[in-house]
């Protein structure tokens, strides 16, 4: 269990880039959403101990890691936003010196280590290949493969699938689902399906604060009822207590999703809310309640 107690933190130049996080997290991936400077990579990077915080608690299985960083990084493993990998080695030859550097020191013990974790990500076959030829999703794997040596309590992902063409973001997945069984992983995504279609448990981030967390399930059912959808709307005839959520093509069709309470008006029908709504709805009324 990761217990987070009212995490702060505000950088030199005077952003605060978390705000009062609290947050209990158990086994299973737990998903981080938030848009571009929410705060995700800063909880992140705190997370792994790789920063301070300015106050707040981080404990993992009662081990407060802020005050313990050499024991916390023994039992949790990181895959950072820019992963980056030295092109000219062999994937066998840098997943062997990282295990050095987190303190495999016998030889025989690490080869079957690193041929472990390389055919767990499925890049055995491919352990000679130089990392400069993998395409972007066989370096997320490594990354994977990297984070996950000493077998850590808690995995840290941040935007791995950014990028992954969608065959290499469902291997990806699938990955993701097998390593999380019996520890916490925690991923860091702006892409809500990644997020729908993997975690049991879910945070959405804005200006360094958490304003939604619970089930997938939960926060969607709290919509039911309440998103309409139309193709005939503009800014000029939108009635009252409506709120646009979003506007885009589907289908080839301009498809605007609206929140309210009851029915908005005759071209209006109603729809199964989905995680989209739940993201949208949450930074729209968070906009609102900032501009009021
Ligand atoms: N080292 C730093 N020094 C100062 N400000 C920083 C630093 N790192 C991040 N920030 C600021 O903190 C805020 C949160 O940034 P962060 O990178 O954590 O967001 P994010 O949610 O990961 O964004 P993205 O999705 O774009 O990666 C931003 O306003 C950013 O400019």
């Amino acid at each position: 269990m990761l217990v987070i107690k009212q995490l702060s933190k505000t950088y030199a130049n005077g952003i605060q880039a978390l705000r009062e996080i609290s947050l209990e997290i158990g086994c299973g991936i737990f998903g981080l959403l938030g848009p571009n400077g929410a705060g995700k990579s800063s909880f992140m990077r705190t997370l792994a101990t790789l920063q301070d915080a300015d106050s707040g608690l981080i404990e993992l299985d009662g081990l407060n890691l802020l005050k313990n960083p050499q024991i916390a990084r023994q039992r949790l493993g990181y895959l950072p936003q820019d992963f980056g990998v030295y092109p000219n080695v062999s994937a066998e030859d840098l997943l062997d010196q990282i295990a050095v550097f987190k303190g495999f020191t016998r030889p025989s013990q690490r080869r079957e280590l690193v041929a472990q974790q390389l055919q767990l990500v499925n890049l055995y076959e491919q352990r000679k290949q130089k990392l400069g030829t993998f395409s972007g999703g066989m370096r997320q794997r490594f990354g994977i493969a990297q984070a996950l040596l000493g077998s850590p309590q808690l995995l840290i992902v941040d935007e791995p699938t950014a990028g992954l063409d969608p065959v290499e973001r469902i291997r990806f997945q699938n990955l993701l689902a097998e390593i999380s069984q019996d520890r916490v992983l925690i991923l860091s995504t702006h892409i809500v399906e990644d997020v729908a279609e993997l975690c049991k448990q879910m945070a959405i981030l804005n200006r360094g604060e958490i304003i939604r967390s619970g089930s997938p399930l939960f926060l969607t059912e709290t919509l039911q009822g309440k998103i309409w959808i139309t193709s005939e709307l503009d800014a000029s005839n939108l009635p009252e207590n409506c709120t646009i959520i979003t506007a885009r093509m589907s289908r080839g069709k301009r498809c605007v999703r609206v929140l309210s309470e009851t029915q908005p008006g005759q071209h209006f029908h109603p729809v199964e809310p989905d995680l989209n709504d739940v993201y949208f709805t949450a930074l729209r009324l968070e906009s609102f309640a900032i501009a009021a």
